[in-house]
């Protein structure tokens, strides 16, 4: 390629990463706007008081099935109606679960825009922020459509559904000030970034993240990109901050109103789980769906010389399942008064029951007896 062209080349994506990073900053500017926040669009917030272990959150357009689909699920009443904006309200019900009690957040449906104060829309993403799992509900008629709608909705209010953070850092250096316009383009020719990519990138190069640092002002720092696949709005995210990562299953409703061909095709659709809720087809499939997807792990404790109670496990999180979270859950006092724990299963070395501390990691059906001093 030419010395033009490659020049060319790099203003052209030196402007894309300016662009990304300037939309980025204009959608927070929105966001924290008179009308903007968790309420905005509209009246207050939807106050859910929690309970249960985890939650997910029903978001969809109108009339999709969402009332139905969580009333059967929870034995809770949600009107149910052949209009559209049935529900106007958050509807909390308790779905039981491998003997965990889940949350289940029935919500208006959203529109388009709803993200921008369009309805109640955003108080409904408010609400699905919070949650540890989102159900898109859609109407396998007219999936796809409105599939990407609500995708570009809950993106725009900082949920990445069915994604880890990016693994890049950003680490501020302490010297150089803010530029002023006026010194702006000397200023970009003596930047202090260090970029260290352990990674070929592919999708993102230096000019790029030159370009979106510089829109943040981040002269003197340290740009570490650890995966291959980060993209500029990757880094946007990183450096914005206020992005929350929540996984999401797609329930497409409705499939008794459609034919075995067209089913075959919607299975093809990453992350979902075609249903009905009216006739309660497949429904297992989406519980299996909801527990794997919650990430869950129930530890049985067992008294001294019984067996233990599988009836009412502890359940945790994944990533804060150790035997100092279990001692947690029970009581707050119990870690301070713990000599040892033994465990028996996945986690424990050897069938007899290991002694572990507070730091051991445990895993799914562990069975604890706590020691104490
Ligand atoms: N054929 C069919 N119809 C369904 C199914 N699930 C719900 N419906 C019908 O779809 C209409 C809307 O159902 P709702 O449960 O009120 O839908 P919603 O998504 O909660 O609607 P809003 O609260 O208005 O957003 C009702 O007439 C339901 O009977 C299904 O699996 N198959
Ligand atoms: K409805
Ligand atoms: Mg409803």
């Amino acid at each position: 390629m030419s010395v033009f062209g490659q020049t060319c080349l790099q203003e052209l994506s030196y402007h894309l990463g300016l662009l990304k990073a300037k939309l980025a900053k204009l959608r927070r500017e929105l966001l924290a706007g008179p009308s903007g926040g968790g309420g905005g669009g509209g009246g207050p917030g939807f106050d859910v008081a929690r309970t249960g272990v985890a939650s997910v959150g029903f978001v969809g357009f109108p009339s999709v099935g969402k009332s139905t689909l969580m009333s059967k699920l929870t034995g809770t009443h949600s009107e149910v109606a052949a209009y559209e904006f049935t529900t106007l309200t958050s509807v909390p019900g308790t779905l039981r679960l491998h003997g965990s009690p889940i949350q289940i957040i029935d919500l208006p449906g959203i529109i388009e825009g709803a993200k921008d104060g369009r309805g109640r829309g955003r108080q409904v993403i408010a609400v699905a922020r919070t949650c540890n799992l989102i159900f898109i509900v859609l109407d396998v008629l007219k999936p796809l459509h409105d599939k990407k709608i609500l995708e570009d909705e809950l993106e725009g209010f900082g949920i990445r559904l069915n994604k880890k953070p990016p693994n890049i850092t950003v680490k501020k250096k302490e010297k150089g000030g803010e530029p002023s316009h006026l010194s702006r383009i000397c200023w970009l020719t003596r930047l202090g970034i260090a970029i260290t990519n352990t990674v070929p990138l592919t999708n993102i190069d230096h000019e790029e993240i030159k370009a979106v640092l510089s829109e943040y002002r981040l002269a003197n720092c340290d740009v570490a990109i650890r995966e291959p696949g980060c993209t500029a709005d990757d880094l946007v995210d990183v450096i914005e901050g206020n992005r929350v990562y929540i996984p999401c299953i797609y329930v497409l409703n409705k499939i008794d109103a459609i034919s075995i061909e067209e089913l075959d095709l919607l299975y093809k659709i990453p992350h979902s789980v075609p249903i009905s809720s009216k006739e309660w087809l497949n429904i297992d499939e989406l519980l299996d769906a909801l527990w794997n997807a919650l990430n869950l792990v129930r530890v049985y404790t067992k008294p001294r010389g019984l067996a233990p109670d599988y009836s009412a496990p502890v359940v945790l999180k994944r990533n804060k399942a150790t035997v100092e979270d279990f001692c947690n859950a029970i009581h707050k006092e119990i870690a301070k008064q713990l000599k040892y724990a033994i465990v028996w299963g996945t986690s424990a070395k050897h069938s007899r029951g290991q002694k572990v501390g507070l730091d051991h990691e445990l895993q799914d059906e562990d069975v604890v007896h706590i020691v104490k001093k």
